[in-house]
């Protein structure tokens, strides 16, 4: 059986008098890709800041294979094995292509300072590794040809593959995807859900995704968790979270508000 990678018991937070996450449970494997949902301000984007140590919880506690994180600060988190990417992209820009991905290398190999001052053989034995490291990944991705290309000059859709080839860099176990669709055009799209497809099979982690695409949603996700005003309110298979009727009333409900604001 496949090992538990992620483990949320209980999980919550207040700030102030609200409760942005409340009793959230969740359990994912390795291979497992499981979607996060709800409406606007459902506490999404809070459960993520929570797991990776931007926010510490107020209630419960979260495991990563088994050990315990709560307090970890998020150069700890991803030093253990957890890694994100978030809403806006968030690249070194002015840096190469294969650059920012050999960084991410850097941070689970460590470069050592005396090393890196005098430019030692193993200094440079190292960055030969992770040059070639980072060109394998960035294959994955379709960016090789790329990979001398500043990163700001990438169209989008290929600044988004490259933050997941660069989170996949730090050697993590369980992927953190903040709407990785968003903005994105249909050809993006496919193009990015073969890309996350690769990444289960070839790397074997679990995944915890954020998306408003519901489509893709529904199409990549094993199970899905729904929450809405920071309480779970469904969890299940993609067929059984779409006929809902408590998640469905949560979707119109959030929809006629925006119609009515
Ligand atoms: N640091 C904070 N201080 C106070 N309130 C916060 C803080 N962070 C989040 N919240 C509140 O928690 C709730 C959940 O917000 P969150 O951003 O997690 O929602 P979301 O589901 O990610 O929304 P969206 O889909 O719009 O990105 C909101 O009411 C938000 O205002």
């Amino acid at each position: 059986m496949a090992e538990v990678i992620l483990q949320a018991k209980h999980l919550g937070i207040s700030f102030g008098g609200l409760k942005a996450v409340d009793d959230f449970n969740i359990e994912i494997k390795a291979g497992e890709l499981m979607g996060l949902i709800g409406p606007n301000g459902a506490g999404k984007t809070t459960v993520f800041n929570l797991l990776t140590g931007v926010y510490t919880p107020t209630e419960g506690a979260f495991f990563l294979c088994g050990e315990k994180m709560n307090g970890k600060k998020t150069y700890q988190v991803v030093q253990a094995g957890i890694a994100r990417t978030f809403q806006n992209i968030r690249l070194f820009k002015s840096m190469t292509v294969i650059e920012n991905v050999m960084v991410a290398y850097g941070m689970s190999i460590k470069y050592k300072m005396p090393g890196a001052l005098f430019r030692s053989s193993t200094y440079w034995r190292e960055e030969a590794e992770y040059r070639e490291k980072a060109m394998e990944l960035l294959k994955i991705f379709g960016l090789e040809d790329k990979a001398d290309f500043v990163a700001d000059n990438l169209p989008y859709g290929q600044q988004r593959k490259l933050e997941i080839a660069r989170a996949l860099a730090t050697g993590m176990k369980l992927l953190l995807l903040d709407e990785p669709a968003a903005g994105m055009n249909p050809t993006e799209t496919a193009d990015l859900l073969r890309c996350i497809n690769v990444i289960r099979e070839q790397f074997g982690i679990a995944i915890l995704l954020i998306e408003h695409d519901m489509s893709l949603v529904m199409k990549i996700c094993e199970r899905i968790v729904v929450i809405d005003y920071g309480v779970t309110i469904a969890t299940g298979l993609p067929e059984e979270i779409a006929s809902n009727q408590r998640v469905i009333t949560a979707y119109l409900g959030a929809d006629e508000e925006e119609e009515g604001a």
